[in-house]
């Protein structure tokens, strides 16, 4: 499978409205603290204007309102996975997206013949507290090594300075959130990533 090399990653419809038309092409849905009906209402407008715009839409986490909802791909940590029912997930036809930070999660994630593999974080990120520290660019070589041939998602701290690296050291997909989500002007932003992407796709 091939993911795209730009993964754009944010918490609302509202983004996607505002980000989709500039040439995203592979998108997470993730939202943390909202209540049940507008939390499903959310993912099946994402699905809406993902086929629209004709993105992949990933949905982290809410696993079981993807399958509701027709989605196709989820993305899901470790601790997600332990309490998921991934042969329902497998029933449902949906890809699967894993994190690792370390050997034990990433033993773990390939014991779930997940479609892709993320790492992270590579950089510092200020998005949420992490118990690992950074994990570096010889980090995302090591790591392809051990995944290949499923496709290496990249994510922590990444800007459009910083693919040429990443991309060298093997990840196939940089993920992204607050370079793009917390930039003064998001929408040029978005445009720099799909600039600095567009040879890889
Ligand atoms: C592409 C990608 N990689 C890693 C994560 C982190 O997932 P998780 O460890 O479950 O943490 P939360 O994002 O749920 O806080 C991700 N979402 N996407
Ligand atoms: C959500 C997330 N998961 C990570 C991991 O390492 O698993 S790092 C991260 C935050 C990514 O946001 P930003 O691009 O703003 O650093
Ligand atoms: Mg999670």
């Amino acid at each position: 499978m091939k993911l795209d090399p730009f993964y754009l990653i944010v918490d609302s419809t509202a983004w996607l409205e505002r980000l989709l038309p500039f040439g995203v092409r592979l998108v997470q849905l993730r939202i943390k603290e909202m209540e049940a009906a507008a939390l499903r209402a959310e993912i099946r407008r994402a699905r809406m204007l993902c086929a629209r715009h004709r993105c992949q839409l990933v949905i982290n986490d809410h696993w079981q309102i993807a399958i509701e909802e027709g989605c196709d791909f989820v993305h899901l940590g470790q601790e997600d996975l332990a309490a998921a029912d991934l042969a329902a997930i497998r029933r449902a036809g949906l890809r699967l997206g894993l994190s690792t930070h370390d050997h034990a999660e990433l033993e773990t994630a390939l014991a779930a013949q997940p479609d892709y593999v993320a790492l992270g974080p590579i950089y510092p990120t200020i998005l949420k507290k992490m118990r690992w520290a950074p994990q570096g660019l010889a980090r995302i070589r090591e790591w392809k090594a051990l995944v290949a041939p499923l496709p290496l998602v990249a994510i922590g701290g990444l800007t459009p300075e910083r693919l040429a690296g990443v991309f060298a050291h093997g990840a196939d997909s940089a993920a992204v959130v607050t370079d793009i989500t917390r930039s003064a002007d998001p929408e040029a932003r978005t445009r720099e990533w799909v600039a600095a992407t567009e040879t890889l796709r």
